[in-house]
Protein backbone atom coordinates (compact mmCIF):
# COMPACT_ATOMS: atom_id res chain seq x y z
CA UNK A 1 0.00 0.00 0.00
CA UNK A 2 1.36 3.29 -0.90
CA UNK A 3 1.62 6.34 2.12
CA UNK A 4 -0.86 8.97 2.28
CA UNK A 5 -0.45 11.98 0.37
CA UNK A 6 -2.08 14.09 3.90
CA UNK A 7 -2.75 12.72 7.30
CA UNK A 8 -4.45 14.91 9.86
CA UNK A 9 -2.66 15.31 13.64
CA UNK A 10 -5.10 15.34 16.32
CA UNK A 11 -3.09 17.66 18.76
CA UNK A 12 -3.78 16.10 22.25
CA UNK A 13 -1.01 17.66 24.30
CA UNK A 14 -3.18 20.93 26.48
CA UNK A 15 -5.19 17.23 27.51
CA UNK A 16 -3.13 14.41 27.34
CA UNK A 17 -0.19 16.32 28.33
CA UNK A 18 -0.71 18.32 31.18
CA UNK A 19 -3.65 15.94 32.18
CA UNK A 20 -0.35 14.62 34.16
CA UNK A 21 1.09 17.38 35.52
CA UNK A 22 1.36 17.18 39.32
CA UNK A 23 2.43 20.71 39.72
CA UNK A 24 -0.69 23.66 38.79
CA UNK A 25 -1.17 25.25 35.43
CA UNK A 26 -3.01 28.66 35.34
CA UNK A 27 -5.95 28.68 32.91
CA UNK A 28 -4.23 31.61 30.98
CA UNK A 29 -0.90 29.06 30.84
CA UNK A 30 -3.32 26.79 29.09
CA UNK A 31 -4.99 29.29 26.76
CA UNK A 32 -1.70 30.28 25.46
CA UNK A 33 -0.66 26.58 25.22
CA UNK A 34 -3.74 25.96 22.78
CA UNK A 35 -3.12 29.82 21.23
CA UNK A 36 0.02 29.03 19.74
CA UNK A 37 -0.80 25.34 18.57
CA UNK A 38 -3.67 26.62 16.38
CA UNK A 39 -1.26 29.27 15.28
CA UNK A 40 1.24 26.69 14.32
CA UNK A 41 -1.14 25.53 11.85
CA UNK A 42 -2.96 22.34 13.84
CA UNK A 43 -6.62 22.12 12.96
CA UNK A 44 -7.63 19.89 15.84
CA UNK A 45 -6.71 20.13 19.38
CA UNK A 46 -7.96 18.25 22.20
CA UNK A 47 -8.21 21.50 25.18
CA UNK A 48 -9.40 19.55 28.42
CA UNK A 49 -11.76 16.98 30.30
CA UNK A 50 -15.09 17.01 31.41
CA UNK A 51 -14.17 14.23 34.25
CA UNK A 52 -14.13 14.02 37.79
CA UNK A 53 -11.72 16.98 39.19
CA UNK A 54 -11.08 14.13 42.22
CA UNK A 55 -9.78 12.04 39.28
CA UNK A 56 -7.88 14.33 37.41
CA UNK A 57 -7.35 17.54 38.69
CA UNK A 58 -5.31 19.19 36.45
CA UNK A 59 -8.28 19.30 33.75
CA UNK A 60 -10.71 21.09 36.66
CA UNK A 61 -10.48 24.94 34.72
CA UNK A 62 -11.63 23.01 30.98
CA UNK A 63 -14.80 25.00 30.86
CA UNK A 64 -12.36 28.16 31.90
CA UNK A 65 -9.85 27.07 29.03
CA UNK A 66 -12.75 27.16 26.42
CA UNK A 67 -14.09 30.44 27.13
CA UNK A 68 -10.60 32.10 27.06
CA UNK A 69 -9.08 30.29 23.76
CA UNK A 70 -9.12 32.19 20.53
CA UNK A 71 -10.99 30.21 18.29
CA UNK A 72 -9.65 30.49 14.72
CA UNK A 73 -11.90 29.48 11.97
CA UNK A 74 -11.43 25.24 10.95
CA UNK A 75 -9.86 24.49 13.97
CA UNK A 76 -11.90 21.70 15.96
CA UNK A 77 -11.64 22.79 19.43
CA UNK A 78 -12.41 18.96 21.82
CA UNK A 79 -12.99 17.59 25.10
CA UNK A 80 -13.06 14.33 26.38
CA UNK A 81 -16.55 13.41 28.19
CA UNK A 82 -16.65 10.32 29.94
CA UNK A 83 -20.76 10.21 30.77
CA UNK A 84 -23.80 12.63 30.47
CA UNK A 85 -22.29 15.01 33.49
CA UNK A 86 -19.16 15.53 30.90
CA UNK A 87 -21.10 16.24 27.55
CA UNK A 88 -23.72 18.11 29.75
CA UNK A 89 -20.75 20.52 30.82
CA UNK A 90 -19.01 20.38 27.05
CA UNK A 91 -21.98 21.98 25.81
CA UNK A 92 -22.22 25.01 28.70
CA UNK A 93 -18.93 25.02 27.43
CA UNK A 94 -19.77 26.06 23.88
CA UNK A 95 -17.80 22.56 22.83
CA UNK A 96 -18.95 20.93 19.25
CA UNK A 97 -16.54 17.61 19.64
CA UNK A 98 -16.38 15.21 22.45
CA UNK A 99 -14.59 12.07 22.87
CA UNK A 100 -15.77 9.18 24.86
CA UNK A 101 -13.15 6.65 25.71
CA UNK A 102 -13.27 3.34 26.48
CA UNK A 103 -10.78 0.21 26.91
CA UNK A 104 -9.74 -3.37 25.55
CA UNK A 105 -8.83 -4.21 29.19
CA UNK A 106 -11.16 -4.64 31.75
CA UNK A 107 -8.49 -3.66 34.52
CA UNK A 108 -7.70 -0.45 33.06
CA UNK A 109 -11.44 0.32 32.23
CA UNK A 110 -12.19 -0.21 36.15
CA UNK A 111 -8.81 1.98 37.04
CA UNK A 112 -9.74 4.59 34.78
CA UNK A 113 -13.45 5.33 34.52
CA UNK A 114 -13.95 3.17 37.37
CA UNK A 115 -16.38 0.40 35.13
CA UNK A 116 -16.70 -2.38 32.98
CA UNK A 117 -16.06 -2.10 29.25
CA UNK A 118 -19.48 -3.05 28.98
CA UNK A 119 -20.73 -0.40 31.26
CA UNK A 120 -18.96 1.89 29.94
CA UNK A 121 -20.41 1.63 26.42
CA UNK A 122 -23.96 1.36 28.18
CA UNK A 123 -22.52 5.04 29.28
CA UNK A 124 -21.42 5.98 26.17
CA UNK A 125 -24.97 5.21 24.52
CA UNK A 126 -26.92 8.30 26.23
CA UNK A 127 -24.12 10.77 25.18
CA UNK A 128 -24.13 9.77 21.76
CA UNK A 129 -27.65 10.43 21.24
CA UNK A 130 -27.69 13.61 23.13
CA UNK A 131 -24.78 14.84 21.05
CA UNK A 132 -26.81 13.76 18.25
CA UNK A 133 -29.70 16.16 18.91
CA UNK A 134 -26.95 18.96 19.35
CA UNK A 135 -24.89 18.43 16.35
CA UNK A 136 -21.81 17.09 18.68
CA UNK A 137 -19.56 14.73 16.72
CA UNK A 138 -18.39 12.48 19.01
CA UNK A 139 -15.13 10.52 18.56
CA UNK A 140 -14.00 7.54 20.27
CA UNK A 141 -10.84 6.07 21.43
CA UNK A 142 -10.00 2.49 22.95
CA UNK A 143 -7.15 2.04 25.45
CA UNK A 144 -4.47 -0.66 25.71
CA UNK A 145 -4.84 -1.86 22.28
CA UNK A 146 -1.45 -3.40 22.44
CA UNK A 147 -0.95 -3.80 26.21
CA UNK A 148 -2.28 -3.19 29.64
CA UNK A 149 -0.06 -2.42 32.61
CA UNK A 150 -2.30 -4.48 34.48
CA UNK A 151 -3.25 -7.40 32.34
CA UNK A 152 -0.37 -7.27 30.06
CA UNK A 153 -1.13 -8.71 26.16
CA UNK A 154 -4.70 -7.59 24.65
CA UNK A 155 -5.69 -9.51 21.90
CA UNK A 156 -6.27 -7.62 18.66
CA UNK A 157 -9.59 -9.10 18.53
CA UNK A 158 -10.58 -7.54 21.73
CA UNK A 159 -9.58 -4.30 20.50
CA UNK A 160 -11.49 -4.86 17.76
CA UNK A 161 -14.80 -5.46 19.57
CA UNK A 162 -14.64 -2.59 21.13
CA UNK A 163 -13.70 -0.34 18.17
CA UNK A 164 -16.89 -1.83 16.85
CA UNK A 165 -19.45 -0.93 19.07
CA UNK A 166 -17.93 2.70 19.14
CA UNK A 167 -18.09 3.02 15.73
CA UNK A 168 -21.51 1.35 15.43
CA UNK A 169 -22.80 3.74 18.41
CA UNK A 170 -21.95 6.96 15.97
CA UNK A 171 -17.94 7.14 17.26
CA UNK A 172 -16.95 9.22 13.34
CA UNK A 173 -13.51 7.70 14.50
CA UNK A 174 -12.14 5.64 16.84
CA UNK A 175 -8.51 6.45 17.56
CA UNK A 176 -6.15 3.52 19.26
CA UNK A 177 -4.06 4.13 21.92
CA UNK A 178 -0.87 2.08 23.09
CA UNK A 179 -1.00 3.79 26.07
CA UNK A 180 1.97 2.38 27.72
CA UNK A 181 3.59 2.54 24.33
CA UNK A 182 4.64 -1.34 24.55
CA UNK A 183 3.58 -1.88 20.72
CA UNK A 184 5.85 -2.73 18.05
CA UNK A 185 5.59 -2.56 14.08
CA UNK A 186 4.51 -5.46 13.14
CA UNK A 187 2.15 -5.84 16.25
CA UNK A 188 0.71 -2.19 14.70
CA UNK A 189 0.07 -3.63 11.55
CA UNK A 190 -1.70 -6.66 13.21
CA UNK A 191 -3.86 -4.81 15.01
CA UNK A 192 -4.80 -2.44 12.67
CA UNK A 193 -5.08 -5.03 10.04
CA UNK A 194 -7.42 -6.71 12.54
CA UNK A 195 -9.51 -3.75 13.09
CA UNK A 196 -9.98 -2.65 9.89
CA UNK A 197 -12.21 -5.81 9.19
CA UNK A 198 -15.06 -4.20 11.93
CA UNK A 199 -14.16 -0.58 11.70
CA UNK A 200 -13.17 1.03 7.82
CA UNK A 201 -9.53 2.24 7.85
CA UNK A 202 -10.30 5.90 7.04
CA UNK A 203 -12.18 5.75 10.23
CA UNK A 204 -9.05 4.65 12.38
CA UNK A 205 -6.65 6.72 14.09
CA UNK A 206 -3.11 5.41 15.38
CA UNK A 207 -2.07 7.34 19.12
CA UNK A 208 0.81 5.89 20.34
CA UNK A 209 3.16 6.40 23.37
CA UNK A 210 6.56 7.16 23.32
CA UNK A 211 7.45 4.92 26.20
CA UNK A 212 9.81 1.57 24.24
CA UNK A 213 11.03 4.25 21.90
CA UNK A 214 8.59 2.74 19.34
CA UNK A 215 5.89 5.21 18.63
CA UNK A 216 7.80 6.91 15.06
CA UNK A 217 8.31 3.73 13.73
CA UNK A 218 4.42 2.14 14.93
CA UNK A 219 3.05 5.06 13.08
CA UNK A 220 5.30 4.65 9.71
CA UNK A 221 3.74 1.27 10.43
CA UNK A 222 0.24 2.58 10.81
CA UNK A 223 0.72 4.52 7.27
CA UNK A 224 1.45 1.38 5.75
CA UNK A 225 -2.06 0.08 6.78
CA UNK A 226 -3.34 3.15 5.38
CA UNK A 227 -4.03 5.34 8.63
CA UNK A 228 -3.90 8.83 7.70
CA UNK A 229 -4.96 10.28 11.07
CA UNK A 230 -2.55 10.66 14.20
CA UNK A 231 -3.12 11.29 17.95
CA UNK A 232 0.68 13.90 19.42
CA UNK A 233 1.25 15.62 21.58
CA UNK A 234 3.99 18.77 21.56
CA UNK A 235 7.10 18.51 23.61
CA UNK A 236 5.87 14.84 24.57
CA UNK A 237 3.88 16.18 27.13
CA UNK A 238 2.22 13.63 29.40
CA UNK A 239 1.08 10.06 29.95
CA UNK A 240 -2.60 8.41 31.43
CA UNK A 241 -2.56 9.24 34.84
CA UNK A 242 -3.95 5.30 35.77
CA UNK A 243 -0.91 4.12 33.38
CA UNK A 244 2.12 4.36 35.85
CA UNK A 245 5.10 4.26 34.19
CA UNK A 246 3.80 5.66 31.01
CA UNK A 247 5.47 8.21 29.07
CA UNK A 248 4.83 11.07 27.21
CA UNK A 249 2.53 10.85 24.04
CA UNK A 250 5.27 10.54 20.96
CA UNK A 251 6.16 14.67 20.28
CA UNK A 252 3.95 16.20 17.76
CA UNK A 253 7.75 17.92 16.43
CA UNK A 254 9.01 14.15 15.42
CA UNK A 255 5.98 13.32 13.62
CA UNK A 256 5.58 16.30 11.83
CA UNK A 257 9.22 16.06 10.99
CA UNK A 258 8.89 12.52 9.80
CA UNK A 259 5.89 12.91 8.04
CA UNK A 260 7.80 16.26 6.10
CA UNK A 261 10.32 14.20 5.15
CA UNK A 262 7.97 11.75 3.60
CA UNK A 263 6.59 14.71 1.42
CA UNK A 264 2.80 14.16 3.36
CA UNK A 265 0.99 16.93 3.77
CA UNK A 266 0.02 18.19 7.52
CA UNK A 267 -0.77 21.95 7.58
CA UNK A 268 1.76 22.92 10.03
CA UNK A 269 4.61 24.73 11.07
CA UNK A 270 7.54 22.93 12.14
CA UNK A 271 9.30 25.75 13.58
CA UNK A 272 6.54 27.56 15.41
CA UNK A 273 5.45 23.63 16.67
CA UNK A 274 8.62 23.92 18.47
CA UNK A 275 8.71 27.08 19.46
CA UNK A 276 5.01 26.23 21.21
CA UNK A 277 6.86 22.92 23.00
CA UNK A 278 9.64 25.11 24.14
CA UNK A 279 7.73 27.77 25.51
CA UNK A 280 5.33 25.09 27.93
CA UNK A 281 8.53 22.93 28.55
CA UNK A 282 10.44 25.90 30.11
CA UNK A 283 6.86 27.04 31.85
CA UNK A 284 7.01 23.31 33.36
CA UNK A 285 10.90 23.11 33.92
CA UNK A 286 10.69 20.15 32.44
CA UNK A 287 13.24 19.16 29.38
CA UNK A 288 11.88 19.21 25.87
CA UNK A 289 10.28 15.50 24.78
CA UNK A 290 10.90 16.04 21.56
CA UNK A 291 13.88 15.13 19.80
CA UNK A 292 13.35 17.37 16.64
CA UNK A 293 13.21 20.17 19.07
CA UNK A 294 16.20 19.27 21.90
CA UNK A 295 18.45 18.83 18.13
CA UNK A 296 17.49 22.46 16.97
CA UNK A 297 17.87 24.09 20.30
CA UNK A 298 21.35 22.13 20.41
CA UNK A 299 22.90 24.35 17.79
C1 LIG B 1 -15.82 8.41 34.78
C2 LIG B 1 -15.79 8.85 36.24
C3 LIG B 1 -16.50 10.18 36.42
C4 LIG B 1 -16.50 7.79 37.04
O1 LIG B 1 -16.24 7.98 38.42
P1 LIG B 1 -17.26 7.49 39.53
O2 LIG B 1 -16.68 7.84 40.85
O3 LIG B 1 -17.59 6.07 39.26
O4 LIG B 1 -18.50 8.43 39.15
P2 LIG B 1 -19.90 8.63 39.82
O5 LIG B 1 -20.88 8.76 38.70
O6 LIG B 1 -20.16 7.62 40.89
O7 LIG B 1 -19.74 10.06 40.51
C5 LIG B 1 -18.81 10.27 41.57
C6 LIG B 1 -18.54 11.76 41.70
O8 LIG B 1 -17.94 12.25 40.49
C7 LIG B 1 -18.74 13.29 39.94
N1 LIG B 1 -18.70 13.18 38.46
C8 LIG B 1 -19.14 12.15 37.73
N2 LIG B 1 -18.92 12.42 36.43
C9 LIG B 1 -18.37 13.64 36.36
C10 LIG B 1 -17.93 14.44 35.27
N3 LIG B 1 -18.02 14.05 34.00
N4 LIG B 1 -17.39 15.64 35.56
C11 LIG B 1 -17.28 16.06 36.84
N5 LIG B 1 -17.67 15.33 37.91
C12 LIG B 1 -18.22 14.13 37.66
C13 LIG B 1 -20.13 13.06 40.50
O9 LIG B 1 -20.88 14.23 40.46
C14 LIG B 1 -19.80 12.61 41.89
O10 LIG B 1 -19.41 13.74 42.65
P3 LIG B 1 -19.61 13.77 44.24
O11 LIG B 1 -21.08 13.56 44.43
O12 LIG B 1 -18.77 12.66 44.81
O13 LIG B 1 -19.11 15.14 44.62
C15 LIG B 1 -14.32 8.97 36.75
O14 LIG B 1 -13.77 7.69 36.77
C16 LIG B 1 -13.47 9.85 35.91
O15 LIG B 1 -13.69 11.06 35.86
N6 LIG B 1 -12.47 9.29 35.21
C17 LIG B 1 -11.66 10.07 34.29
C18 LIG B 1 -10.36 9.41 34.08
C19 LIG B 1 -9.54 10.16 33.06
O16 LIG B 1 -9.84 11.29 32.71
N7 LIG B 1 -8.47 9.50 32.60
C20 LIG B 1 -7.60 10.09 31.63
C21 LIG B 1 -8.20 10.17 30.26
S1 LIG B 1 -8.15 8.63 29.34
C22 LIG B 1 -6.57 8.60 28.69
O17 LIG B 1 -5.75 9.42 29.02
C23 LIG B 1 -6.26 7.59 27.63
C24 LIG B 1 -6.27 8.17 26.21
C25 LIG B 1 -7.67 8.65 25.83
O18 LIG B 1 -5.42 9.30 26.09
C26 LIG B 1 -5.85 7.10 25.18
C27 LIG B 1 -4.66 6.24 25.62
O19 LIG B 1 -3.51 6.72 25.62
O20 LIG B 1 -4.91 5.10 25.99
Amino acid sequence: MSLPKQVRLVEVGPRDGLQNEQQPISVADKVRLVDDLSAAGLSYIEVGSFVSPKWVPQMAGSAEVFAQIQRKAGVTYAALTPNMKGLEAAIEAGVKEVAVFGAASEAFSQKNINCSIAESLARFAPLMEAAREQDIRVRGYVSCVLGCPYEGEVAPAKVAEVARELYAMGCYEVSLGDTIGTGTPGKTRTLFDTVAREVPRERLAGHFHDTYGQALANIYASLLEGIAVFDSSVAGLGGCPYAKGASGNVASEDVLYMFNGLDIATGIDLDALIAAGQRISQLLGRANGSRVARARHAG
